[in-house]
């Protein structure tokens, strides 16, 4: 565990440059899940300094170093929604800033809302999804079926308790118009992860993309924080095949436990959520062709050097169709669970 001294002994020296992570730290192929747990708090801090918002938005090197901590602790240790997400989630939305270009799309405080929603965005996710709180009549249904997006509404009201505990406040030096822009904001893009929502908006983002983005739209500036926080969330699949494959097992994993949790309602699991019945590389076919190429082809549509980023989906769509076909020839018929390790 690190401890705040830890950090803030470490920062008094100095917050460490990109090249001491890696030479290629803030490029597209880089896995920031290689970077081990206990120097992903100062590595957020390299990001913050390296992005300029430290001096930008006048944060104390004291409360950032709280507001990080505080928000890994508010992880849990699901499979897969736990802080190392987070922590690669805000990765590639770095990557994004650093490598898009973004100061000519977005304004520098959308940006700032942008990686701070990333870091937040799942925090205290019990590995679990909204049908499940539903289903199982947990609190946060209580407290937020009413209006969709359960999850997705207690990550923001967690990010925000935060934000209000002392000392932790990275925003208290904004001035005052910005503070409430930037708290609207971090609602607006954290609710804006459930994949729900990013699907009723698809076509809407395929559309300003045909027609071109117009930075003098405000609705485009809302539409493309949208599309960034999804292709953050989901960057896992753009990165080489290895990453890619073990995360595949930690999604699975969780979703397994959510369908054993259902079976022991009573209930009948999804067949993705059912390990008798799931066939994880149709399943994940079916994903990257739905949900994931379609982001990065958005994306690739607006930023052109987005498109190295697509072509490594496209890959490892490439290994599971590999592992479907030697499926069948194995087994016969469809590609039904086994081990793989193309
Ligand atoms: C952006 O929000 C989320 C929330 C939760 C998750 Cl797990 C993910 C996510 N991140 N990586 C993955 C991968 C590799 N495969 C997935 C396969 C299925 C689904 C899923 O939820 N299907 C339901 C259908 C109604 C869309 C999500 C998957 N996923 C993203
Ligand atoms: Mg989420
Ligand atoms: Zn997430």
């Amino acid at each position: 565990q690190v401890s705040y001294e830890d950090v803030l002994a470490h920062v008094q020296n100095e917050i460490p440059p990109t090249v001491k992570w890696s030479p290629d730290f803030d490029k597209f192929p880089y896995p920031p899940r290689e970077i081990p747990e206990n120097d992903t708090t100062l590595a957020c801090l390299t990001m913050f300094e390296d992005l300029g918002f430290i001096t930008r938005w006048r944060i104390k090197k004291e409360t950032l170093i709280r507001f990080t901590l505080m928000v890994k602790k508010g992880y849990r240790n699901p499979p897969y929604h736990n802080w190392m997400h987070a922590f690669a989630v805000a990765h590639f939305c770095y990557l994004c800033i650093k490598n898009l270009n973004l100061t000519e799309y977005l304004d520098d405080l959308e940006m700032f809302a942008l990686f701070v929603s990333c870091l937040g965005h799942d925090i205290d996710h019990r590995g679990t999804n909204n049908q499940y709180q539903v289903a199982s009549k947990s609190v946060l249904a209580a407290l937020y079926s009413s209006e969709g997006s359960v999850m997705e509404r207690h990550h923001f009201a967690q990010t925000m308790c935060i934000v209000n505990t002392e000392g932790c406040n990275i925003f208290e030096n904004l001035p005052s118009k910005d503070y409430t822009a930037v708290l609207d904001l971090v609602r607006d893009i954290i609710l804006a992860t459930d994949l729900a929502h990013h699907l009723k908006i698809l076509g809407n983002l395929k559309e300003m993309a045909s027609e071109g983005y117009d930075k003098t739209n405000i609705k485009h500036h809302k539409m493309l924080l949208c599309l960034l926080m999804t292709a953050s969330d989901l960057s896992d699949q753009t990165k080489p095949w290895d990453f890619t494959k073990h995360v595949a097992a930690l999604i699975y994993r969780e979703f397994f436990s959510q369908g054993d949790l259902e079976k022991a309602l009573g209930q009948r699991p999804i067949e993705m959520m059912d390990r008798e019945r799931a066939r994880i590389p149709d399943l994940q076919i079916g994903f990257l062709d739905h949900i994931a190429l379609p982001v990065y082809r958005v994306l690739g549509d607006i930023f052109p050097s987005a498109e190295s980023v697509t072509n490594t989906v496209v890959d490892n769509r490439r290994h599971w169709e590999k592992i479907c076909a030697l499926i069948k020839i194995r087994r016969g018929g469809s590609c039904e669970q086994m081990s793989y390790d193309q």
